[in-house]
């Protein structure tokens, strides 16, 4: 009973003393910031000053716009966070930003984000990448996105129209409303996986196209791989050491194969196309030690991502705005149908060029609804921050609040009203150049975003020019934005009707 008793006692002693130095632990590293003179969030155990993973209430974008409004309320230009006990770093002042993505940007070459390319060589890929290694890839690749390389890829884009207006004319025929995000997904799916891969990937035709199916798993966030991820991007050597992933395998398996399946497919054919993966294949042959096929892979995957569902996102949400605002649709429409008019009706790279209404719209669209709601970067290596006794060590990760900026009401009066006039020339002129985050800036700047733009004008023209969209009333409102998603994206369906535009019908749009 005694002994029984004393076992009890050094059981209970070790629990209280592994709490106390658990608690010790968390409050010495709460002190980090306070330790280098910047003012910090108030952290909680265990999670710091982020929201548990396990209970988000709001996706990541608003989690941020929380902590940043918190921020300038209390007028400081940045602050400090935790992300569990890690020191993280907040950016509120528009010129800090610009000296962190551009002037200053060899303190922040890296994003922060985990890769393995031992284990997973596709999550080696430009977005994960940093230092030496993404500069060299980075140069490599960026001549695949000059306008030239844009108009080559042109056609192969139109040629993806036929298959959109077709599912729309169908719902049009039958006066069923249209699940616009998913129509639009199939759309940019099937564009990237054309102008990416060289392939029809069906979407249209096959509901569950396996490129769909497998895009939308690679971008899906689940709580436990959240956890996964955000441990190995606090430590990435033992993660590595441990062989983590960050591509789940299923998902690998099948692009590593379906590229490695088309370069043997090419090469042994001697067939060469108009797309990236040629652009990739010509560099991996310049030079044996230029790209390994596991790195072509790994682009091809990244350019998949980035391709489909931040355009199809960007295009679901300018019109669902213009479905709701009918003035500002027919301002597009008389846009669309004067600059047709001069190109003999025909979608031309160049008539593109001329839509400047349809980029205010587009960019609209983008504060709004920014796909990436939040960026990182990661110091590599220690930074005294201009004109403040603060320095910013290496390794600490830099949150670059998107979302919260396009909201600021001192950049963007009533933010959340739809108004394509705020990106006239003038008001443009007007706002600081860093007001606007929807690809980024600086090096790191979105390097597909010649193409984005092109795709969502695209898709946008093509579908204004022929319909008339109004919000079906099985649509949500207002919107509520998914909490597990990378990319931002509607929680359930976004229902649109769509009614087919008579020649000689136009409305002149009156503002
Ligand atoms: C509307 C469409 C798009 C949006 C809104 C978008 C947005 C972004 C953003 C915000 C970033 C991070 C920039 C930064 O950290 O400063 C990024 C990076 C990137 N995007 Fe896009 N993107 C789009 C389309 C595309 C397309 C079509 C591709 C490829 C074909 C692409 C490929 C990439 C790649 C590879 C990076 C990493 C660049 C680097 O780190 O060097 N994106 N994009």
């Amino acid at each position: 009973m005694v002994l029984f008793n004393c076992g009890c006692c050094n059981i209970v002693a070790a629990l209280i003393t592994l709490v106390v130095v658990v608690v010790a632990y968390f409050k010495w590293s709460f002190q980090y910031w306070k330790r280098r003179n910047l003012p910090n969030l108030k952290p909680t155990i265990p999670w710091g000053t982020s929201t548990d993973p396990f209970k988000p209430d709001v996706y990541v974008g608003l989690q941020v716009k929380r902590l940043y409004d918190e921020m300038k309320v209390k007028g400081w230009k940045h602050g400090g966070l935790f992300s569990i006990t890690s020191p993280t770093y907040l950016v509120v002042d528009l010129d800090y930003l610009k000296n962190i993505m551009a002037k200053d940007f060899q303190y922040f070459v890296d994003r922060g984000f985990y890769y393995n390319e031992k284990d997973d060589p596709l999550s080696a890929h430009l977005f994960a990448i940093g230092g030496q290694k993404w500069r060299n890839l980075r140069t490599k690749f960026t001549p695949t996105f000059t306008s030239g390389k844009m108009k080559m890829m042109f056609q192969t884009l139109v040629d993806c129209l036929p298959n959109l207006l077709g599912k729309i004319e169908s719902g049009c025929d039958t006066q069923t409303p249209i699940d616009i995000k998913e129509v639009l997904g199939c759309f940019t799916t099937d564009v990237i996986g054309s102008c990416a891969f060289g392939l029809d990937c069906n979407t249209f035709k096959e509901e569950n196209s396996p490129f769909r199916e497998y895009g939308r798993k690679a971008l899906q966030v689940q709580p436990l791989l959240m956890l996964r991820l955000v441990f190995a991007m606090l430590c990435p050597n033992v993660a590595k050491r441990l062989g983590v992933t960050a591509v789940p395998k299923d998902v690998s398996g099948f692009f590593m194969k379906v590229v490695k399946d088309t370069i043997h497919y090419r090469e042994t054919n001697k067939v060469s196309r108009n797309d990236f993966l040629q652009i990739l294949i010509d560099l991996k042959n310049q030079d044996s030690n230029a790209l390994t096929i596991e790195e072509a892979a790994a682009q091809c995957f990244v350019f998949f991502l980035g391709g489909f569902e931040t355009s199809s996102t960007v295009m679901t949400f300018a019109l669902y705005e213009l479905a709701r605002n009918p003035h500002l649709q027919e301002k597009v429409r008389h846009e669309i149908n004067t600059v047709l008019d001069k190109h003999d009706g025909k979608i031309t790279y160049e008539a593109i060029q001329e839509m400047k209404y349809m980029d205010q719209v587009i960019n609209e669209a983008l504060r709004m609804y920014p796909p990436l709601s939040i960026l990182t970067r990661k110091c590599v290596k220690n930074y005294k921050v201009p004109d403040e006794d603060v320095i910013i060590e290496e390794g600490v990760l830099v949150i670059i609040p998107v979302l919260a900026i396009h909201y600021d009401e001192n950049y963007y009066p009533e933010p959340e009203k739809f108004d394509p006039e705020r990106f006239c020339d003038d008001n443009k002129k007007a706002r600081h150049q860093y007001a606007h985050l929807p690809f980024g800036e600086g090096p790191r700047l979105c390097i597909g975003v010649r193409f984005g733009m092109m795709q969502t004008k695209v898709g946008l023209t093509t579908l204004l020019k022929h319909y008339r969209f109004t919000v079906n009333g099985k649509t949500q409102e207002p919107l509520k934005m998914k909490v597990d998603s990378m990319i931002t994206a509607a929680e359930g369906e976004i229902w649109l009707n769509a009614e087919k535009v008579k020649i000689g019908e136009e409305i002149i749009a009156s503002e």
